[in-house]
């Protein structure tokens, strides 16, 4: 499997053990998440439901670093997530549901970069995009100007750019949501596949079937843990 930032370091790379949040509250006008105390362990698919509104992906912006909780901490083994910035520690890939794609570029340009942005040569990146691009069944659209592509396309272009990194933490927010069911099961087994090699994978959904393939499952309503 591609994985060029693990081969480029094999000697110094340790792999993350467990994404912790300790009593997190998130209240941006009213309380959006309140007193979560949940763990992502490493080599586990975990899988957060919720009703629509549930506080989802706030958890996972704040699990990621993209978000700073208002009190409690997120820490991959001990290393707090939030980095002052909003930029996420680069061991932290997302997959997120605005996709957050470059419309202008192409498919295997929006892929490439998340490498390109880690230090890869653009040469190896665009070589490992391409490979990204054939797991999810659109390599033909890599040249595509992701502006021109379905929402079930555009989907898949941001699973590849969340799974082209090999991060130590992968956190996917309704990945799955516009996909029919050959696609889904295709995400699902590169999720499972990244859990496999060590990674802290957490998939937000609201679908039974995700929660299903998931070794974990955490539940939260109106901000809060229910299982
Ligand atoms: N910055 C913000 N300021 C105020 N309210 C917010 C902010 N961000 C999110 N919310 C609100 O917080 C609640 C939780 O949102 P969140 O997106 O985390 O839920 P979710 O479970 O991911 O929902 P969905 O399944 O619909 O994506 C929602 O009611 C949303 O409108």
């Amino acid at each position: 499997m591609t994985d060029p930032l693990v081969s480029e370091h094999p000697m110094t790379h340790h792999r993350a053990r467990e994404l912790a949040l300790d009593s997190i509250t998130y209240v941006a006008g009213r309380t959006l998440l309140d007193d979560v105390s949940v763990s992502f362990p490493a080599g586990k698919l975990t899988a957060v439901s919720g009703p629509s509104g549930s506080g989802k992906t706030t958890l996972l912006s704040i699990a990621g670093g993209l978000l700073q909780a208002t009190s409690g901490t997120a820490e991959l083994d001990g290393q707090d997530m939030w980095t002052g910035s909003g930029d996420p520690l680069p061991e932290v890939a997302f997959i997120l549901q605005v996709y957050g794609l470059v419309p202008i570029l192409s498919a295997r340009e929006n892929v490439s970069i998340a490498l390109r942005a880690r230090g890869v040569a653009p040469a190896d990146a665009d070589e490992a995009a391409e490979a990204a691009l054939a797991r999810f069944g659109i390599a033909d659209l890599g040249e595509r100007q992701v502006e021109e592509l379905s929402g079930g396309q555009m989907q898949r272009v941001a699973c590849a750019r969340g799974f082209v990194v090999g991060a130590d933490v992968l956190l996917a927010d309704e990945p799955t949501s516009e996909l029919d069911e050959g696609n889904r099961s295709v995400v699902l087994a590169e999720l499972r596949e990244e859990a496999a090699r060590g990674a802290v994978v957490v998939v937000a959904t609201h679908d039974p079937a995700v929660v299903e393939a998931c070794d974990l499952h955490i539940a939260l309503d109106e901000g809060r843990v229910v299982r």
